[in-house]
């Protein structure tokens, strides 16, 4: 079976105001992006699709994943990896430690066979030992993004994750984590102010309105 994010007639409210509807399915290796108006909802949609929703919000309407609704699924168990605008880093970890935090647990040697990997794949090799501290600001967003595909998500949320890089690495992280995504099939919506992020994503767009 294709794998699948769908949000099913979505109304967010801030205090009993209308931030956004939205009915919307992604496909796996799709990037659904998201722009509008700062304060128009964009991160409160993404924190509703993770179960993290803010008291001060009320949303209705449904989420499925996989052909499975998880309105009441926990937070830890909807198996949605996000990636922020800041890495988010555990800086008492190692590189290989805040990886292997996320993952599902198993045999040791295995788990670190496969860390190993995925840091040569991003051009990290032999930086598993090393503290996030050290790392350039790239680097340190590479790390974020295999901590996040190593927890094995069933689908992914990007809130401006390349906002903080400049110019070529921002292109170059960018391609890293869509080819990810879409090697992976899994459905991704991005929240951006970047056109070039909504050209790159190749996918549909959609423009909330200005915020009230
Ligand atoms: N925890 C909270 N409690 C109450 N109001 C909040 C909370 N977090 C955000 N807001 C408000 O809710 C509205 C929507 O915020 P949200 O962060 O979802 O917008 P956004 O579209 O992601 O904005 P931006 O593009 O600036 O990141 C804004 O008016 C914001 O000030």
């Amino acid at each position: 079976m294709q794998s699948s994010l769908q949000i099913k007639n979505c109304q967010l409210y801030r205090q009993n105001e209308l931030l956004l509807s939205l009915n919307e399915q992604v496909n796996g290796g799709e990037i659904l992006t998201i722009m509008g108006p700062s304060g128009g909802g964009k991160s409160s949609l993404l924190n509703w699709l993770t179960g993290t929703l803010p008291s001060s919000f009320k949303a209705n309407g449904e989420v499925w994943l996989n052909g499975q609704n998880i309105d009441n699924t926990p937070p830890h168990l909807r198996h949605i990896g996000v990636l922020y605008q800041d890495a988010l880093l555990f800086s008492h970890l190692t590189v290989a430690g805040n990886i292997a935090f996320a993952m599902p647990k198993g045999n040791k040697k295995q788990r670190l066979g496969k860390i190993e990997h995925a840091l040569e794949q991003v051009g990290l090799k032999d930086m598993g030992n090393r503290h996030p501290d050290n790392l350039s600001g790239g680097q340190q967003a590479r790390v974020a993004l295999l901590r996040m595909l190593l927890s094995e998500p069933k689908a992914i949320l990007l809130d401006e994750p390349f906002s903080k890089l400049d110019t070529q690495l921002r292109v170059d992280t960018r391609e890293l984590v869509f080819s990810q995504i879409r090697d992976h099939k899994l459905p991704a919506i991005m929240v951006t102010h970047d056109h070039s992020d909504a050209d790159a994503a190749n996918g549909k767009l959609i423009t909330l309105s200005s915020a009230l």
